[in-house]
């Protein structure tokens, strides 16, 4: 589990998160979701420790991150995947290349060993047979998988996905989200995923938070959502069309 403790950050005289507590379950897909500049990225980045806060604190597995010297700092990095925006591959390294590279950068495994696991998790995503194949030669949804692949190469307890369907179709999104939920429940990991995607939402939303101008306004499940009254959060679920046709069907 990571909870985060009342974070706040700024940069320079703007506040952009404003207080923001919540727990991101372990097993669980937890969604962060919001428009765009409500905030999102800069607290996974602060989760992380890619930016430090300004002030709260963050807590893994009970363990304020905060009070951590840098030897434990960098174990828990260990226990981190991350999924940029984009898929972030080295162009110039084969697929089984790119998910070998933690494996390159954090053990000392020999060669066999680390393509051994490189395998099990290309194997994982489906993508056999890319081995060998660089990243210009496959689609933009095998890249995320590649990527996804390179993300659990070090088998993490937490999982950062920012945006993972960004510039996917909405069939390969779906793909791509329920990866990660699968992968989530099979590992037993803590993931979290920024979204603005209201179909993710419906497919793998088991633990929400809804951020808005650097807020947590509202956090539930995917069943919950359609039933909540307030105005900020109907106005970005209904924002689509579609979910709009759903909500009058449904009276
Ligand atoms: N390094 C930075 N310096 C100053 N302001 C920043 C910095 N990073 C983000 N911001 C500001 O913080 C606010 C929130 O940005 P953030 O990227 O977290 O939004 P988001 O919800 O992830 O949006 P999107 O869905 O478009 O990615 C924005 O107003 C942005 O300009």
């Amino acid at each position: 589990m990571i909870e985060a403790i009342d974070i706040h950050k700024s940069f320079d005289d703007k506040e952009v998160l404003k207080g923001i507590s919540t727990k991101f379950e372990k097993g669980k897909t937890n969604l962060i979701i919001g428009q765009s500049g409500s905030g999102k990225t800069v607290l996974l980045k602060s989760l992380v420790g890619l930016h430090d806060i300004t002030s709260g604190d963050i807590r893994y597995d009970d363990n304020s991150f905060l009070s951590m010297d840098n030897a434990s700092k960098k174990r828990l990095r260990q226990d981190i995947g991350m999924l940029f925006q984009g898929s972030a591959l080295f162009d110039s390294l084969t697929v089984e290349e790119n998910v070998r590279f933690p494996l390159d950068m954090f053990t000392d495994w020999n060669l066999e060993k680390k393509r051994e696991r490189a395998n099990f998790c290309i194997n994982r995503v489906k993508l056999e047979n890319a081995n060998h194949k660089f990243p210009s030669e496959i689609s933009g949804g095998m890249q995320k998988r590649v990527a996804i692949a390179r993300a659990i190469a070090l088998n993490p307890k937490y999982l950062f996905c920012d945006e993972p369907n960004s510039g996917l179709d909405p069939r390969t999104s779906i793909v791509i989200d329920e990866l990660i939920h699968e992968i989530t429940k099979e590992f037993d990991m803590t993931t979290i995923v920024n979204t603005h995607d209201m179909n993710s939402v419906m497919g793998i939303g088991e633990n929400i938070i809804f951020i808005y101008e650097g807020r947590k306004l509202w956090e539930g499940t995917k069943d919950d959502i359609f039933h909540v009254q307030n105005k900020e959060l109907e106005d970005f679920i209904f924002a689509s069309k579609l979910f709009k046709k759903i909500k009058e069907n449904n009276g």
